[in-house]
């Protein structure tokens, strides 16, 4: 694992804003950190990188302890929270060449940043002139340039338009494919990240309610049989007496949790040998989208 944490806890004042946080972030994924706004990911964060102190829990990173190892461990997280630090008044490529010298990386190094981030046209603009999509690729390219390990980003993209937000996927695709680097990456919209990420972590209130491949998260969304017919409350009933369970009855439909077709004939056939109209029958699977809301929704 490039990052375990276990029972990590934090607390401003005497609210705890993460609550028993175990992360397990494999080699090599997109992990996607999710969870509405407020649920405690960028303090998470800030912990990973040290930039809060540990309270309680532990934190290992490359499979080493963080406080005994802090150096030799941020040397290889290369990271973006909020808004990346950028001074406005030098070009993109003046910013990368500050960061080169503060790093010791080779000044060669900043071409193959600014092609891989697409700012080669743009390397002599001031920074302060770049849109914000600009501006938040400039600030990976920065995040780049030592060659991190791991890439640790912070809602990176927030406030960009559509046209940057499959900029920013695109190029983490490619780092991980082609240079086998391990991406955190937080929001709080799943949409935003679903197409990349191989694991997700789900936390609302700061504590973890959901952790695992996406493959996995799909495997949970369990489907459901919509049928649209009439009188659905005597409808509901009977389905209930025959040992069917109704989770939901509206006026024109009834939903219930999908087991087998063989189950959804015989509902088919109970409603009908007992005089309801079924208008419809159908299995329905939520997308990745509701779940989430429903997960953070539970808590
Ligand atoms: N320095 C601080 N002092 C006190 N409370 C804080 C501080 N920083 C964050 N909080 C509170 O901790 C909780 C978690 O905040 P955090 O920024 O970690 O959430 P988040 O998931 O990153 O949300 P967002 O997407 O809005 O950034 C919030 O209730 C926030 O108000």
């Amino acid at each position: 694992m490039v990052i375990r944490t276990e029972n990590l806890t934090h607390y401003f004042g005497s609210q705890p804003v993460v609550k028993s946080l175990s992360l397990q972030v494999p080699e090599g994924s997109i992990f996607g950190f999710l969870g509405p706004n407020g649920a405690g990911k960028t303090t998470t964060i800030k912990l990973l990188l040290s930039l809060l102190q540990i309270q309680e829990g532990q934190i290992e990173l490359f499979g080493h302890d963080l406080p005994g190892n802090r150096i030799s461990i941020l040397s290889q997280i290369g990271s973006l929270i909020e808004q990346p630090a950028i001074y406005a008044h030098l070009t993109g490529k003046e910013n990368l060449v500050n960061r080169a010298r503060l790093l010791q990386v080779p000044v060669s190094r900043i071409e193959d940043m600014l092609a891989l981030v697409h700012l080669k046209d743009a390397a002599h603009k001031k920074a302060g002139n770049y849109s914000l999509g600009m501006k938040q690729r400039l600030g990976i390219a920065l995040a780049l340039l030592g060659d991190p390990k791991l890439l640790v980003l912070d809602e990176p993209t927030n406030g960009l338009d559509p046209n940057g937000i499959i900029e920013v996927r695109e190029l983490l695709v490619k780092l991980v494919a082609q240079q086998g680097k391990t991406v955190f990456i937080s929001s709080h919209l799943l949409v935003e990240i679903e197409r990349i990420a191989t694991h997700v972590g789900i936390i609302n209130h700061g504590a973890m309610l959901f952790q695992g491949s996406i493959s996995e998260l799909k495997n949970i969304s369990q489907p459901v049989v919509h049928i649209e017919t009439d009188q659905t409350a005597d409808a509901a009933n009977l389905l209930k007496n025959q040992g069917f369970s109704v989770t939901d009855a509206y006026e024109t439909y009834l939903s219930v949790p999908y087991t087998s077709k063989e189950n959804m004939a015989a509902m088919n056939a109970l409603l009908h040998q007992q005089g309801h109209q079924v208008y419809s029958i159908f299995k329905v699977q939520k997308d990745l989208e509701e779940l989430f809301l429903n997960i953070t929704q539970q808590a």
